[in-house]
């Protein structure tokens, strides 16, 4: 599933039209039909529904699914809510459709508000992603009357006044109860500030060809297909090393359980050999506990990694760096060090992240992949700018952070955001508030070390990883537990049912 700014959509729409010769009434009849018979899984059959339809292409579907939905036997009219010259063109040709059909239209004229309360259903098709600034009047007004006092609200394409894109912290939206998104979503379906007026969201096919797609994005929803197809199968005959050596570098006195967490994880999504390099403290703490692990003993300066022991990396195929290990400044020497010198592909996340903010030219000058993790909190950290400024752009931000310091960006957050070095985006929509706990990120850190060393690319790998460890707790709480009670160690232990699932 592609996800679309509304220029991409719009070039979309272009390329389907010149390159395909899709017909543009066409797609506007299959986005009608497509909606209507979404709206008519969740309407009764004795309820009232009013359409309200704009002038543009969005009031356009909302005629056709009238029309659609009078033919079905449903008690449905129109409330246009703009001037008759306002609609135009294959509007208007649908506009006239339903009205030969025996369609009701009335005018709104700034007050007749009672169609909205008479009737039980709305199906707001005011204004798609042709939505310039803020809503003016008497739209504006309309849609607060909605919000308010509306029962049941369906959008077509995007909520009306909603942006498309992201950067956009001021509108005045309708809030849906349900929205159909046409073809493909909006990048707004994915925001933290304007994902909750989608109410459920879901995509509607309307014939647009996968090669305009492809042509015009490359930011898309990564599934469980997508798993399948790039995870690499196990053969009989493979032996340990084939699936990985790798060495997770952390934890201190303080937190000696973040590494843990990522060992085992590591582990159980399929390393062939983990060690654990940490302090001796933290290694007497662990050995007895993750078994399957081996260890490597760094020098340590009052319980905290220090850089006095030559780390060698030799014979690792991937390291990951930065759990559990603190903010000292020995700490912060060590992995510089190990960053600008490691031969392998590297994993940096937790404090690792706040010790190479010093310095993020080692990343850039980097001739092997660079794996950064952050949380939303520790992105902005990297970036001098608030979480909220990071929030209302997070695609742009990554986008411009990965192809600046030539590295991988896998944001967490509600929805994760996985950047490649060159671009290129996929959403995460695996997980659940659960995994809102510490540890989370230990696991996750775990579980990409080892998806990178499974002969994936390292960007389905990622991709792979957030997958996996999402798909882990919704499993968990779809069984035995709730968001309140999940632990990160229950994300490891839930991993053993996701591969019998995806395999
Ligand atoms: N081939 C296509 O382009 C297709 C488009 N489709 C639909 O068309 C929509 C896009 O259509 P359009 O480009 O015509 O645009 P819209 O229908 O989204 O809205 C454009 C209209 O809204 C008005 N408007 C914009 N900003 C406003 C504001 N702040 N306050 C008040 N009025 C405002 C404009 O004056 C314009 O008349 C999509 O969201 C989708 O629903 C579908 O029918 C499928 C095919
Ligand atoms: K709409």
């Amino acid at each position: 599933m592609y996800i679309v700014t509304a220029k991409e959509m719009y070039d979309i729409d272009h390329f389907a039209m010149t390159e395909i010769g899709l017909d543009g009434k066409l797609l506007m009849e299959n986005a009608g039909r497509a909606v209507a018979d979404r709206v008519t899984a969740i309407v009764k059959d004795t309820d009232k529904i009013c359409v309200l339809a704009g002038s543009g292409n969005n009031g356009g579907d909302g005629f056709v699914i009238a029309r659609t939905l009078l033919d079905k036997g449903y008690a449905v009219q129109v409330l246009q809510v703009v001037a008759n010259d306002k609609i135009l063109g294959d509007a208007y040709y649908h506009k006239r459709l339903f009205e030969r059909c025996g369609g009701i239209i009335s005018l709104f004229d700034g007050k007749c508000t009672s169609m909205i309360t008479s009737n039980n259903v709305i199906i707001d098709a005011i204004i798609g992603i042709g939505s310039k600034g803020i809503l003016r009047e008497p739209l504006a007004s309309l849609v607060h009357y909605i919000n308010r006092e509306a029962k049941k609200v369906i959008s077509v394409d995007i909520p009306s006044g909603l942006p498309a894109d992201e950067g956009k912290g001021e509108f005045i939206s309708i809030q849906a109860d349900y929205t159909f998104v046409i073809g493909a979503p909006k990048v707004s379906a994915f925001l933290n500030h304007t994902s909750p007026y989608y109410g459920k969201w879901e995509p509607v096919s309307i014939g647009l060809p996968s090669r305009a797609f492809k042509t015009n994005t490359s930011r898309f929803v990564w599934g469980i297909d997508d798993v399948r197809n790039s995870l690499p199968d196990r053969k009989p005959d493979d032996h340990k090393g084939e699936h990985g050596k790798g060495l997770v570098i952390g934890g201190s006195k303080e937190m000696p359980g973040a590494l843990a967490m990522s060992l085992k994880a590591s582990l159980r999504a399929g390393a062939g050999l983990i060690t654990g390099a940490t302090t001796e403290g933290v290694i007497r703490m662990l050995s007895a506990n993750c078994i399957e692990a081996t260890y490597k003993e760094l020098s340590e300066t009052n319980g905290f990694l220090d850089n006095r022991t030559d780390v060698s990396l030799e014979g690792y195929h991937a390291v990951a760096i930065g759990m559990g290990m603190g903010r000292r400044t020995c700490t912060g020497d060590l992995v510089r060090s190990l960053v600008h010198t490691a031969e392998c592909p590297i994993v940096i996340d937790a404090d690792g992240l706040y010790h190479i903010k010093e310095d993020l030219l080692d990343i850039e000058n980097r001739r092997y992949p660079t794996v950064i993790t952050p949380h939303p909190g520790e992105m902005a950290m990297l970036l001098g700018i608030t979480v909220n400024e990071l929030l209302l752009e997070p695609f742009r931000y990554s986008r411009e952070f990965a192809i600046k310091n030539n590295s991988y960006v896998v944001l967490k957050g509600m929805i994760t955001i996985i950047t490649s070095p060159e671009g290129e985006q996929v959403v995460n929509m695996s997980g659940n508030p659960g995994l809102a706990k510490g540890g989370s990120g230990d696991v996750l850190t775990g579980i990409i070390l080892a998806m990178i060393m499974q002969g994936q690319t390292i960007f389905q790998a990622l991709c792979n990883a957030c997958y996996i460890h999402g798909r882990s707790a919704d499993e968990l709480i779809s069984e035995k537990h709730s968001y309140h009670d999940l632990l990160a160690s229950d994300v490891i232990d839930g991993l053993a049912k996701v591969f019998r699932i995806i395999s």
